[in-house]
């Protein structure tokens, strides 16, 4: 099993290989990306990780090329890194699986207020994680399993919260790479996971307040935590798609003469 966990940076990148024991093997591949591979913690398989780049568009154009250089095949990619929290959901420190991964900002201001792509009917606004998966995995992390908006501008008012909060409630986290990673994970056909630890409490802007070592220490817990869930998932897919083999016995072949 080979998992790709694309960060936003290097030091979120090294909070999830730290998980693992040793030193990562680094591939480079040709486009320049760096992967940083290590054994998955806890359960058979690799676990490669790339600091994709702040934002959804590099973290998707990053990912996309990732998967298709063929150092996979990747049988789950995971969006993870800092995010901030709703704090009636989640404290500062605390882990956020997402059940729904939403591009909150990607829309259309209009005279009756936002309208997103999918009202607009250019696609699709929201990515499924598998419901299973996430499930199990925010069990195993002990973290709130609810959805998580992307955005391309961090929250930083109460105005901002208080509408990002009235049109998605129920949310848990707000980070900025998840829709991206989930588009270009979509287009390979590859299942996905969003995995955040909170920083900061969304609302107004309160650079102080950032916890960012704690966030990263509980994104190297999480990741020494998922491995059992992550592989009993996919082993149950496995078995699956795995065609039923027959009971019947089979009559010998006749041989040629
Ligand atoms: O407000 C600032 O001065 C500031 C300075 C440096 C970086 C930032 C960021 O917003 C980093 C965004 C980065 O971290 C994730 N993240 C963490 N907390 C949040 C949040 O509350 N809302 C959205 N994204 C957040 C995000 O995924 C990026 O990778 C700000």
């Amino acid at each position: 099993m080979r998992l790709l966990i694309a960060t936003a940076v290097d030091s979120e990148r090294r909070a999830v290989t730290s998980a693992a024991d040793g030193d990562p093997t680094v591939i480079r591949l040709a486009t320049g990306v760096e992967l940083h591979r290590v054994p998955l913690p806890g359960a058979p398989g690799e676990l490669d990780a790339v600091a994709a780049g702040v934002g959804g568009p590099a973290a998707a154009a990053v990912v996309a090329s990732v998967l298709a250089a063929g150092e996979g095949p990747y049988d789950l990619v995971v969006s993870a890194g800092i995010g901030g929290g709703f704090a009636e959901r989640v404290p500062v420190g605390g882990l956020v699986v997402a059940s729904t991964v939403l591009a909150a900002d990607l829309g259309a201001q209009t005279r009756a207020g936002f309208a997103d792509m999918a009202e607009l009917g250019f696609g699709i606004v929201a990515h499924q994680p598998p419901e299973e998966l996430a499930t199990a995995v925010a069990t195993a992390t002990g973290a709130v399993h609810a959805p998580v908006l992307s955005v391309s501008t961090v929250t930083g008012t109460e105005e901002r919260l208080a509408e990002l909060a009235a049109r998605h409630r129920g949310a848990a986290g707000e980070a900025m790479e998840g829709f991206g990673v989930a588009c270009a994970a979509a287009l390979h056909g590859v299942p996905m996971l969003e995995i955040r630890a909170v920083s900061n409490a969304v609302g107004p802007r309160d650079r102080e307040a950032w916890r960012i070592p704690e966030a990263l220490a509980a994104l190297t817990a999480a990741f020494a935590a998922v491995g059992p869930a992550v592989h009993d998932w996919h082993t149950r897919e496995r078995h699956r798609e795995a065609p039923q083999t027959s009971q019947t016995p089979q009559s010998p072949e006749k041989e040629t003469p």
